[in-house]
């Protein structure tokens, strides 16, 4: 029986989190969880926690752990016979701890960008708001301009990815950051990636993935042969 992978990506905004997670799932079959796409998901449903969240979000701010770990934590026990890949979870230490409570990561992705081309890309970041699917005018613009590729419904703007909101973002994403990537260094498990361009540094993921996968579906062979 293969092993479960279950992996995290870590990055600023904007640095390509979403992007390269999708590559990911289509190449290696690892179930995508994006914590902000369940966030915006409440925050249009207007539940109860959705209206708390946006009160956090739209300040640039980062919701209270105790939301986000309840929000993550049950999806992740209804996925138990499954491999997957979480983005934007866990952001901060007391989420970490908690996730690990429950279940020990393979694997962490760190995508480390330059701030220029985290503006620049993010300033030209549009959404589907239905599907979380992302476009970027340059990068991968949608077949029609202002539409979606699947369902033709108009894309939107974020407006935490506006420049002035981006500081406050990245600002918070260091301090915070830091010791949730001590802590998976000290596991062994933490990757890092930088460069200014997903596509060269995708083939260095691909190519990590490829092996770590491989590497763990073979000793799990070898755990179960009599
Ligand atoms: N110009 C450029 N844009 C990119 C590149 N990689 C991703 N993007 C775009 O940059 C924006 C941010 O990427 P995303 O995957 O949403 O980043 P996340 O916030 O870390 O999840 C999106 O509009 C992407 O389409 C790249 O190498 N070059
Ligand atoms: N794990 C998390 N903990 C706290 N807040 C979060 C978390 N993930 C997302 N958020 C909130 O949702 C916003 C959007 O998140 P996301 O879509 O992951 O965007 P980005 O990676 O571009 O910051 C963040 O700016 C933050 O306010």
């Amino acid at each position: 029986m293969a092993k479960l992978f279950r992996a995290a990506i870590m990055g600023p905004p904007g640095s390509g989190k979403g992007t390269i997670s999708k590559r990911i799932a289509q190449s290696f079959g690892l179930l995508y969880l994006s914590c902000g796409h369940y966030l915006r998901e409440s925050i249009v449903a207007k539940t109860e926690a959705g209206v708390l969240v946006k009160s956090y979000v739209e300040r640039s701010m980062l919701v209270p752990d105790q939301v986000i770990t309840s929000m993550m934590l049950p999806r992740l026990e209804q996925l138990s016979g499954q491999s997957w890949l979480l983005d934007g979870f866990p952001r901060t230490l007391p989420q970490a701890t908690a996730l690990n409570n429950l279940y020990q990561l393979d694997l962490v992705i760190s995508l480390n960008i330059p701030y220029e081309s985290l503006r620049e890309r993010l300033s030209d970041r549009w959404v589907h708001p239905g599907s979380g699917r992302v476009y970027n005018m340059g990068f991968n613009p949608p077949q029609v301009q202002g539409k979606d590729d699947v369902t033709g419904e108009p894309l939107i703007q974020h407006d935490d990815d506006k420049p002035e909101a981006l500081m406050a973002r990245l600002r918070h994403y260091k301090d915070v950051a830091k010791p949730v990537i001590d802590l998976y260094k000290s596991q062994g498990i933490l990757h890092s990636f930088s460069g200014t361009e997903t596509d060269r540094i995708w083939p260095y993921i691909n190519s990590l993935l490829s092996t770590k996968m491989h590497t763990q579906a073979s000793d799990a062979c070898q755990t179960h042969t009599p």
